[in-house]
């Protein structure tokens, strides 16, 4: 017996389960899970309080998505909601192995191909097709590459950035006093150079930059208090940005590596991240205006580009507006299902 392609296609077996489907891509290797189906209503007046919402009754769904055998434990979704900003073309909830993000610029890379592609917008215009993300720390404007009907690269304008902190010393346990930078790209992030711990974001085992990233985490998180001028939902500290320390202007790309929420590694350069250390290099006078850097994930070499573009505020923090670019792909389409008599169906993960 022989089955064609075709009567295999997307079929599942009579099933008593619920579904959802998503849409898979990669952003410089960061996978990007997208919900097109399957979830229910994500209540709130505002994309905050949904994501408040997501997370206090909604949350069994993410770690459906996001855990084995479905998902893994660097994996991250993004749920399509409504805005209620005028301007946006689309609200959305960030998801990973802990809870919900403020800001991802991977996924925003992603989605705004999503929205061209499968016409969340109206009238894709050449070169470029402007497309709305609300995302839970704010409206980020993505600029989406459109030519004979298809999309390209995404660059984005992200919500004021802006450096929280330097020079902050912590008692990181295992590694003793350690200096540290404390950014906001649309979520906070602590910024060492990995030298600090003997570590190459390049060549040093994954593991073990996991291991001092999480650490210097832990430590901030116990005593530094971060505030943001627009919400308290927004002031947490999302992860720790490991460096190659090259902060000074040059054509060369920089490395670094990203490890955020429960100890998840970024494949990608973190586009968040990238905004956070753009405005942490303008404000230490590092960069100017529209100088464009390359910033190189040490974890998979893969590249996105950034500049600060304008000067702004946030409260009383002076801030910029950065600009990162990318390129996100199609990895599948798949429709998962959750049989009730599976012990596993709300998923796991191997720590
Ligand atoms: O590119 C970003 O901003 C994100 N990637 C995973 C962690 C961050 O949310």
């Amino acid at each position: 017996m022989s089955l064609s392609s075709s009567e295999m296609e997307l079929q599942l077996p009579p099933h008593e389960g619920v579904e959802l489907s998503v849409v898979d891509m990669h952003t410089g290797g960061e996978p990007l899970r997208i919900v097109v189906a399957g979830y229910p209503e994500v209540r709130g007046d505002s994309v905050l309080s949904k994501r408040r919402y997501a997370r206090e009754h909604l949350d069994h769904l993410r770690k459906v998505l996001m855990f084995e055998p479905r998902g893994h434990y660097d994996m991250y979704g993004a749920l399509i909601v409504d805005s209620e900003t005028p301007e946006a073309d689309l609200g959305v909830l960030f998801m990973h192995n802990e809870g919900y993000s403020t800001m991802c610029g991977h996924a925003v890379i992603a989605l705004g191909r999503f929205a061209v592609d499968y016409k969340l917008v109206k009238e894709p215009r050449s070169p470029e097709t402007q497309v709305n993300i609300h995302c839970p720390c704010g409206l980020v404007k993505a600029f989406v590459e459109y030519s004979a009907g298809k999309t390209g690269a995404v660059r984005f304008l992200s919500v004021p950035a802006f450096a929280f902190a330097t020079d902050v010393t912590v008692t990181v346990e295992g590694f003793g006093e350690v200096t540290v930078d404390i950014s906001y790209g649309g979520a906070f992030y602590a910024f060492v150079d990995a030298e600090r711990f003997g570590l190459d974001v390049k060549q040093s085992r994954t593991r073990v930059l996991v291991d001092a990233a999480t650490a210097v985490t832990r430590a901030i998180k116990s005593q530094v208090k971060l505030h943001h001028p627009v919400s308290d939902d927004l002031a947490f500290l999302y992860g720790t940005i490991l460096t190659d320390g090259r902060d000074q202007f040059s054509p060369e790309p920089t490395a670094n590596i990203c490890v955020f929420a429960e100890a998840q590694v970024d494949r990608s350069p973190t586009g968040s991240g990238v905004t956070a250390r753009v405005a942490l290099q303008y404000h230490k006078g590092l960069i100017q205006l529209n100088q464009t850097r390359t910033f190189q994930s040490g974890a998979t070499g893969s590249q996105f580009t950034g500049k600060a573009v304008e000067e702004t505020r946030c409260g009383d923090f002076r801030a910029v507006v950065v600009e990162v670019a990318g390129r996100a792909f199609y990895t599948g389409v798949s429709r998962f299902v959750q049989e009730p008599q599976d012990e596993l169906t709300h998923g796991f993960l191997l720590k």
